[in-house]
Protein backbone atom coordinates (compact mmCIF):
# COMPACT_ATOMS: atom_id res chain seq x y z
CA UNK A 1 0.00 0.00 0.00
CA UNK A 2 1.68 3.14 -1.13
CA UNK A 3 0.95 5.58 2.03
CA UNK A 4 0.38 8.79 -0.02
CA UNK A 5 -2.67 7.06 -1.98
CA UNK A 6 -4.49 6.09 1.21
CA UNK A 7 -7.02 7.67 2.22
CA UNK A 8 -6.72 7.08 6.02
CA UNK A 9 -3.22 8.23 5.95
CA UNK A 10 -2.32 10.97 8.65
CA UNK A 11 -1.98 14.71 7.65
CA UNK A 12 -1.05 17.19 10.62
CA UNK A 13 -2.07 20.95 10.20
CA UNK A 14 0.29 23.66 9.91
CA UNK A 15 1.78 24.25 13.58
CA UNK A 16 1.30 27.59 14.66
CA UNK A 17 4.39 29.04 16.50
CA UNK A 18 3.93 29.76 20.16
CA UNK A 19 2.53 33.35 21.58
CA UNK A 20 6.16 35.42 20.83
CA UNK A 21 4.23 38.71 21.62
CA UNK A 22 3.48 36.46 25.04
CA UNK A 23 6.87 35.55 25.43
CA UNK A 24 8.71 39.19 24.77
CA UNK A 25 6.34 40.40 27.19
CA UNK A 26 7.40 37.82 29.57
CA UNK A 27 10.89 38.38 29.51
CA UNK A 28 9.94 42.20 29.73
CA UNK A 29 8.12 41.52 33.15
CA UNK A 30 11.34 39.69 34.04
CA UNK A 31 13.27 42.81 33.43
CA UNK A 32 11.34 44.68 36.42
CA UNK A 33 11.44 41.88 39.41
CA UNK A 34 13.26 42.70 42.23
CA UNK A 35 16.20 40.84 41.18
CA UNK A 36 19.48 41.87 39.01
CA UNK A 37 18.61 41.45 34.87
CA UNK A 38 18.79 38.31 33.76
CA UNK A 39 20.16 36.37 37.28
CA UNK A 40 17.67 34.03 36.55
CA UNK A 41 19.02 32.40 33.90
CA UNK A 42 17.29 29.92 32.30
CA UNK A 43 14.56 29.79 34.69
CA UNK A 44 13.27 33.16 33.03
CA UNK A 45 13.37 31.40 29.80
CA UNK A 46 11.26 28.96 31.10
CA UNK A 47 8.91 30.99 32.31
CA UNK A 48 8.77 32.78 28.74
CA UNK A 49 8.60 29.71 26.96
CA UNK A 50 5.76 28.79 29.05
CA UNK A 51 3.93 32.35 29.03
CA UNK A 52 4.52 31.96 24.80
CA UNK A 53 2.97 28.40 24.89
CA UNK A 54 -0.18 29.74 26.95
CA UNK A 55 -0.62 32.85 25.02
CA UNK A 56 -0.72 34.89 28.27
CA UNK A 57 2.17 36.60 30.91
CA UNK A 58 2.61 35.74 33.31
CA UNK A 59 1.52 32.46 32.62
CA UNK A 60 -0.59 30.23 34.88
CA UNK A 61 1.24 28.27 37.21
CA UNK A 62 1.71 24.21 35.71
CA UNK A 63 -1.14 22.50 37.54
CA UNK A 64 -2.32 19.47 35.66
CA UNK A 65 1.40 17.40 34.27
CA UNK A 66 0.92 14.26 32.93
CA UNK A 67 3.31 11.66 32.06
CA UNK A 68 1.87 9.19 29.39
CA UNK A 69 3.96 5.56 29.77
CA UNK A 70 4.07 4.39 25.76
CA UNK A 71 5.07 0.71 26.24
CA UNK A 72 6.49 -2.25 23.50
CA UNK A 73 8.05 -4.76 22.47
CA UNK A 74 10.54 -5.05 19.83
CA UNK A 75 11.05 -8.27 17.89
CA UNK A 76 14.86 -7.47 17.55
CA UNK A 77 15.08 -7.38 21.55
CA UNK A 78 14.91 -11.76 21.03
CA UNK A 79 17.99 -11.17 18.87
CA UNK A 80 20.69 -10.94 22.02
CA UNK A 81 20.44 -7.00 22.15
CA UNK A 82 19.29 -5.94 25.39
CA UNK A 83 20.66 -6.81 28.99
CA UNK A 84 17.31 -7.99 29.74
CA UNK A 85 14.63 -10.61 28.38
CA UNK A 86 11.62 -9.43 27.00
CA UNK A 87 9.19 -10.50 29.94
CA UNK A 88 10.76 -7.73 31.49
CA UNK A 89 8.42 -5.09 29.69
CA UNK A 90 5.09 -6.91 30.66
CA UNK A 91 6.43 -6.69 34.26
CA UNK A 92 7.42 -3.33 33.68
CA UNK A 93 3.72 -1.84 32.87
CA UNK A 94 2.23 -3.56 35.72
CA UNK A 95 4.79 -2.17 37.81
CA UNK A 96 4.41 1.64 36.96
CA UNK A 97 0.08 0.44 37.30
CA UNK A 98 1.03 -0.75 40.72
CA UNK A 99 2.77 2.82 41.22
CA UNK A 100 6.17 0.94 42.44
CA UNK A 101 8.39 1.77 39.56
CA UNK A 102 11.09 4.76 39.42
CA UNK A 103 8.63 7.18 37.35
CA UNK A 104 5.76 6.86 40.33
CA UNK A 105 8.16 8.28 42.32
CA UNK A 106 9.53 10.70 41.16
CA UNK A 107 5.93 11.87 39.27
CA UNK A 108 4.70 11.64 43.35
CA UNK A 109 7.26 13.99 44.50
CA UNK A 110 6.45 16.56 41.42
CA UNK A 111 2.99 16.24 41.11
CA UNK A 112 2.47 14.99 37.80
CA UNK A 113 -0.31 12.09 36.97
CA UNK A 114 0.76 8.64 35.04
CA UNK A 115 -0.67 6.94 32.45
CA UNK A 116 0.80 3.41 31.47
CA UNK A 117 -0.63 2.12 28.16
CA UNK A 118 0.26 -0.96 26.13
CA UNK A 119 0.90 -0.30 22.20
CA UNK A 120 2.59 -3.11 21.47
CA UNK A 121 3.84 -5.59 24.69
CA UNK A 122 4.32 -9.07 23.58
CA UNK A 123 1.83 -10.60 25.90
CA UNK A 124 -1.98 -10.55 26.57
CA UNK A 125 -2.83 -7.14 28.65
CA UNK A 126 -5.41 -8.13 31.21
CA UNK A 127 -6.34 -4.63 31.51
CA UNK A 128 -8.90 -3.17 29.55
CA UNK A 129 -7.81 0.49 30.06
CA UNK A 130 -4.28 -0.37 29.01
CA UNK A 131 -4.31 -2.36 26.02
CA UNK A 132 -7.21 0.34 24.80
CA UNK A 133 -4.40 1.22 22.45
CA UNK A 134 -3.23 -1.81 21.61
CA UNK A 135 -1.95 -2.31 18.40
CA UNK A 136 -0.02 -5.65 18.23
CA UNK A 137 1.95 -7.89 20.30
CA UNK A 138 5.67 -7.17 19.85
CA UNK A 139 6.54 -5.06 17.04
CA UNK A 140 8.69 -6.72 13.70
CA UNK A 141 12.52 -7.51 13.92
CA UNK A 142 13.64 -4.26 12.34
CA UNK A 143 17.09 -6.13 11.17
CA UNK A 144 15.08 -8.89 8.78
CA UNK A 145 11.52 -7.48 8.25
CA UNK A 146 8.83 -4.12 8.93
CA UNK A 147 8.31 -3.02 12.27
CA UNK A 148 4.43 -2.77 11.47
CA UNK A 149 2.20 -2.99 8.34
CA UNK A 150 1.14 0.04 6.49
CA UNK A 151 -2.61 0.03 8.68
CA UNK A 152 -0.77 -0.09 11.73
CA UNK A 153 1.49 2.76 11.41
CA UNK A 154 -1.44 4.61 10.29
CA UNK A 155 -3.43 3.20 13.48
CA UNK A 156 -0.35 3.62 16.14
CA UNK A 157 -0.23 7.21 15.24
CA UNK A 158 -3.69 7.97 15.63
CA UNK A 159 -3.40 6.10 18.61
CA UNK A 160 -0.54 9.08 19.72
CA UNK A 161 -3.58 11.65 18.67
CA UNK A 162 -6.49 10.65 20.02
CA UNK A 163 -4.11 9.68 23.13
CA UNK A 164 -2.82 13.41 23.18
CA UNK A 165 -6.77 14.86 22.55
CA UNK A 166 -8.23 12.71 25.24
CA UNK A 167 -5.23 14.10 27.96
CA UNK A 168 -5.46 18.12 26.57
CA UNK A 169 -9.51 17.63 26.89
CA UNK A 170 -9.21 16.16 30.54
CA UNK A 171 -7.04 19.23 31.36
CA UNK A 172 -3.54 18.68 31.39
CA UNK A 173 -1.55 21.77 31.20
CA UNK A 174 2.01 19.79 30.11
CA UNK A 175 2.38 16.73 28.99
CA UNK A 176 5.21 14.39 28.95
CA UNK A 177 5.48 11.14 26.92
CA UNK A 178 7.75 8.53 28.23
CA UNK A 179 8.82 5.19 26.97
CA UNK A 180 8.91 1.77 28.66
CA UNK A 181 10.02 -1.86 26.14
CA UNK A 182 13.38 -3.95 26.60
CA UNK A 183 15.27 -3.51 23.23
CA UNK A 184 13.95 -0.03 22.23
CA UNK A 185 17.53 1.55 22.19
CA UNK A 186 18.28 -0.27 18.80
CA UNK A 187 15.31 1.06 16.50
CA UNK A 188 15.82 4.51 18.39
CA UNK A 189 19.23 4.42 17.18
CA UNK A 190 18.03 3.43 13.82
CA UNK A 191 15.99 6.34 13.42
CA UNK A 192 18.15 8.87 14.87
CA UNK A 193 20.81 7.59 12.44
CA UNK A 194 18.67 7.80 9.43
CA UNK A 195 17.35 11.13 10.18
CA UNK A 196 20.55 13.17 11.26
CA UNK A 197 23.16 11.32 9.17
CA UNK A 198 24.92 10.18 12.00
CA UNK A 199 27.10 7.25 11.62
CA UNK A 200 25.59 4.04 12.96
CA UNK A 201 28.43 3.73 15.04
CA UNK A 202 28.21 6.92 16.68
CA UNK A 203 24.37 5.81 17.51
CA UNK A 204 24.89 2.54 19.41
CA UNK A 205 25.43 2.81 23.52
CA UNK A 206 24.79 0.72 26.40
CA UNK A 207 21.20 0.81 26.22
CA UNK A 208 20.16 -1.15 29.35
CA UNK A 209 23.45 -1.71 30.74
CA UNK A 210 24.63 -4.07 27.74
CA UNK A 211 28.44 -6.28 27.64
CA UNK A 212 30.71 -5.75 24.80
CA UNK A 213 29.89 -9.18 22.67
CA UNK A 214 25.68 -7.94 22.96
CA UNK A 215 27.09 -4.20 21.91
CA UNK A 216 28.54 -6.07 19.03
CA UNK A 217 24.92 -7.68 17.54
CA UNK A 218 23.22 -4.11 18.54
CA UNK A 219 25.97 -2.95 15.86
CA UNK A 220 25.24 -5.58 13.53
CA UNK A 221 21.54 -5.22 14.03
CA UNK A 222 21.49 -1.48 13.63
CA UNK A 223 23.29 -1.74 10.65
CA UNK A 224 21.12 -4.27 8.53
CA UNK A 225 17.98 -1.92 9.77
CA UNK A 226 19.17 1.06 8.40
CA UNK A 227 20.49 -0.45 4.97
CA UNK A 228 16.68 -1.86 4.63
CA UNK A 229 14.99 1.28 5.85
CA UNK A 230 17.92 3.49 3.45
CA UNK A 231 15.22 3.75 0.71
CA UNK A 232 12.65 5.37 3.52
CA UNK A 233 14.88 8.08 4.84
CA UNK A 234 13.44 11.11 3.49
CA UNK A 235 9.22 9.38 4.35
CA UNK A 236 8.69 9.48 7.80
CA UNK A 237 5.48 7.23 8.21
CA UNK A 238 7.45 4.34 5.85
CA UNK A 239 10.66 4.80 8.04
CA UNK A 240 8.40 4.20 10.82
CA UNK A 241 6.70 1.42 9.58
CA UNK A 242 10.30 -0.36 8.38
CA UNK A 243 12.29 0.91 11.53
CA UNK A 244 10.36 1.89 13.94
CA UNK A 245 7.58 0.56 16.21
CA UNK A 246 3.81 1.05 17.78
CA UNK A 247 4.99 2.63 20.49
CA UNK A 248 7.48 4.86 19.05
CA UNK A 249 5.15 6.07 16.04
CA UNK A 250 2.21 6.60 18.54
CA UNK A 251 4.74 8.82 20.74
CA UNK A 252 5.94 10.74 17.54
CA UNK A 253 1.93 10.99 16.76
CA UNK A 254 1.31 12.31 20.84
CA UNK A 255 4.39 14.94 20.13
CA UNK A 256 2.74 16.39 16.90
CA UNK A 257 -0.53 16.56 18.42
CA UNK A 258 0.49 17.82 21.61
CA UNK A 259 2.04 21.03 19.39
CA UNK A 260 -1.21 21.10 17.41
CA UNK A 261 -3.49 21.36 20.66
CA UNK A 262 -0.73 23.82 21.67
CA UNK A 263 0.37 22.06 24.76
CA UNK A 264 3.84 22.29 26.23
CA UNK A 265 5.42 19.30 25.93
CA UNK A 266 8.81 18.22 28.18
CA UNK A 267 11.00 15.45 26.35
CA UNK A 268 12.72 12.55 27.86
CA UNK A 269 15.81 10.88 26.82
CA UNK A 270 16.55 8.61 23.63
CA UNK A 271 13.38 6.95 22.89
CA UNK A 272 11.69 9.86 23.32
CA UNK A 273 13.97 11.73 21.11
CA UNK A 274 13.15 9.33 18.47
CA UNK A 275 9.96 10.00 18.30
CA UNK A 276 10.54 13.81 18.24
CA UNK A 277 12.52 13.70 15.06
CA UNK A 278 10.06 12.11 13.46
CA UNK A 279 7.14 13.94 14.80
CA UNK A 280 9.42 17.14 13.63
CA UNK A 281 9.46 15.78 9.78
CA UNK A 282 5.54 14.89 10.42
CA UNK A 283 4.33 18.02 11.80
CA UNK A 284 7.23 20.95 11.09
CA UNK A 285 7.54 23.36 13.58
CA UNK A 286 6.42 21.15 16.88
CA UNK A 287 9.39 21.35 18.34
CA UNK A 288 8.60 25.22 19.47
CA UNK A 289 6.37 23.90 21.72
CA UNK A 290 9.01 21.18 23.35
CA UNK A 291 11.64 22.21 25.81
CA UNK A 292 14.46 19.13 26.31
CA UNK A 293 14.30 18.01 29.91
CA UNK A 294 17.31 16.41 30.23
CA UNK A 295 20.24 15.20 28.49
CA UNK A 296 20.37 10.96 28.71
CA UNK A 297 23.54 8.88 29.16
CA UNK A 298 22.96 7.70 25.42
CA UNK A 299 25.49 9.00 22.84
CA UNK A 300 22.64 9.30 20.35
CA UNK A 301 19.84 11.89 22.50
CA UNK A 302 22.70 14.22 22.01
CA UNK A 303 22.01 14.19 18.10
CA UNK A 304 18.64 14.37 18.60
CA UNK A 305 19.09 17.82 20.89
CA UNK A 306 22.11 19.38 18.14
CA UNK A 307 18.90 18.53 15.30
CA UNK A 308 16.14 20.07 17.01
CA UNK A 309 18.59 22.44 18.40
CA UNK A 310 17.07 22.28 21.66
CA UNK A 311 19.20 22.96 25.22
CA UNK A 312 18.47 20.08 28.13
CA UNK A 313 17.43 21.82 31.55
CA UNK A 314 19.07 19.31 33.66
CA UNK A 315 21.78 16.38 33.17
CA UNK A 316 21.80 14.35 35.95
CA UNK A 317 23.17 11.25 34.33
CA UNK A 318 20.10 9.31 33.86
CA UNK A 319 19.50 6.83 31.15
CA UNK A 320 16.27 5.28 32.14
CA UNK A 321 13.30 6.59 30.22
CA UNK A 322 10.32 6.06 31.54
CA UNK A 323 9.51 9.85 32.16
CA UNK A 324 12.37 9.92 34.71
CA UNK A 325 14.61 12.47 33.40
CA UNK A 326 11.63 14.91 32.28
CA UNK A 327 10.10 14.72 35.33
CA UNK A 328 13.10 15.51 37.53
CA UNK A 329 12.78 18.68 35.42
CA UNK A 330 9.13 19.77 35.80
CA UNK A 331 9.70 20.92 39.55
CA UNK A 332 12.07 23.73 37.12
CA UNK A 333 9.55 24.35 35.01
CA UNK A 334 7.17 24.63 37.97
CA UNK A 335 9.20 27.38 39.33
CA UNK A 336 9.97 29.20 36.26
CA UNK A 337 5.93 29.77 36.24
CA UNK A 338 6.00 30.81 39.71
CA UNK A 339 8.42 33.52 39.23
CA UNK A 340 6.90 35.63 37.29
CA UNK A 341 3.87 35.59 38.86
CA UNK A 342 4.65 35.22 42.59
CA UNK A 343 7.79 38.00 42.74
CA UNK A 344 7.45 41.78 43.05
CA UNK A 345 8.36 44.24 40.82
CA UNK A 346 10.43 47.24 41.81
CA UNK A 347 7.37 49.66 41.49
CA UNK A 348 5.46 47.51 43.77
CA UNK A 349 7.93 46.74 46.14
CA UNK A 350 9.45 49.91 47.13
CA UNK A 351 12.69 47.83 46.48
CA UNK A 352 14.77 50.43 44.57
CA UNK A 353 15.76 49.70 40.80
CA UNK A 354 19.33 49.56 39.47
CA UNK A 355 21.83 52.65 39.34
CA UNK A 356 20.87 54.82 36.14
CA UNK A 357 18.12 52.78 35.47
O1 LIG B 1 15.88 7.10 27.58
C1 LIG B 1 17.00 6.73 27.91
O2 LIG B 1 17.88 7.54 28.10
C2 LIG B 1 17.28 5.26 28.04
C3 LIG B 1 18.57 4.83 27.90
C4 LIG B 1 18.82 3.47 28.03
C5 LIG B 1 17.79 2.59 28.31
N1 LIG B 1 16.53 3.04 28.45
C6 LIG B 1 15.44 2.10 28.79
O3 LIG B 1 15.94 0.76 28.73
C7 LIG B 1 15.21 0.01 27.76
C8 LIG B 1 15.96 -0.02 26.47
O4 LIG B 1 17.27 -0.53 26.62
P1 LIG B 1 17.70 -1.80 25.76
O5 LIG B 1 19.14 -2.06 26.14
O6 LIG B 1 16.78 -2.92 26.18
O7 LIG B 1 17.52 -1.39 24.34
C9 LIG B 1 13.90 0.74 27.58
O8 LIG B 1 12.95 0.22 28.48
C10 LIG B 1 14.24 2.19 27.87
O9 LIG B 1 13.16 2.84 28.51
C11 LIG B 1 16.28 4.36 28.33
C1 LIG C 1 14.40 -2.71 35.16
C2 LIG C 1 14.15 -1.77 33.99
C3 LIG C 1 13.39 -0.60 34.19
C4 LIG C 1 13.16 0.23 33.09
N1 LIG C 1 12.48 1.39 32.95
C5 LIG C 1 12.54 1.79 31.69
N2 LIG C 1 13.24 0.90 31.02
C6 LIG C 1 13.65 -0.08 31.83
C7 LIG C 1 14.39 -1.23 31.62
C8 LIG C 1 14.65 -2.07 32.71
C9 LIG C 1 15.43 -3.32 32.47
Amino acid sequence: MDPENTAESIEFPAIDLPDEVARAEAQRRHGTLIKPARSLGRLEELGAWLAACQGQSPPRPVTHPRVVVFAGDHGIATKGVSAYPTEVTAQLVTAVGNGDAAINALAATAGAGVRVLDLAVDAEQPDPAVAEFKIRRGSGSIDTEDALTEAEVQAALRAGITIADTEVDAGADLLIPADLGIGNSTPSAVLIAALTGAEPVAVIGRGSGIDDTTWMRKAAAVRDALRRARAVYAEPVALLRTAGSADLAAMAGFLAQAAVRRTPVLLDGLAVGAAALLAEELAPGARSWWEAAHRSTEPAHAMVLDHLDLEPIVDLGIGLGEGAGAVTALPLLAMSARLLTEVATHADSGVAGPLGG
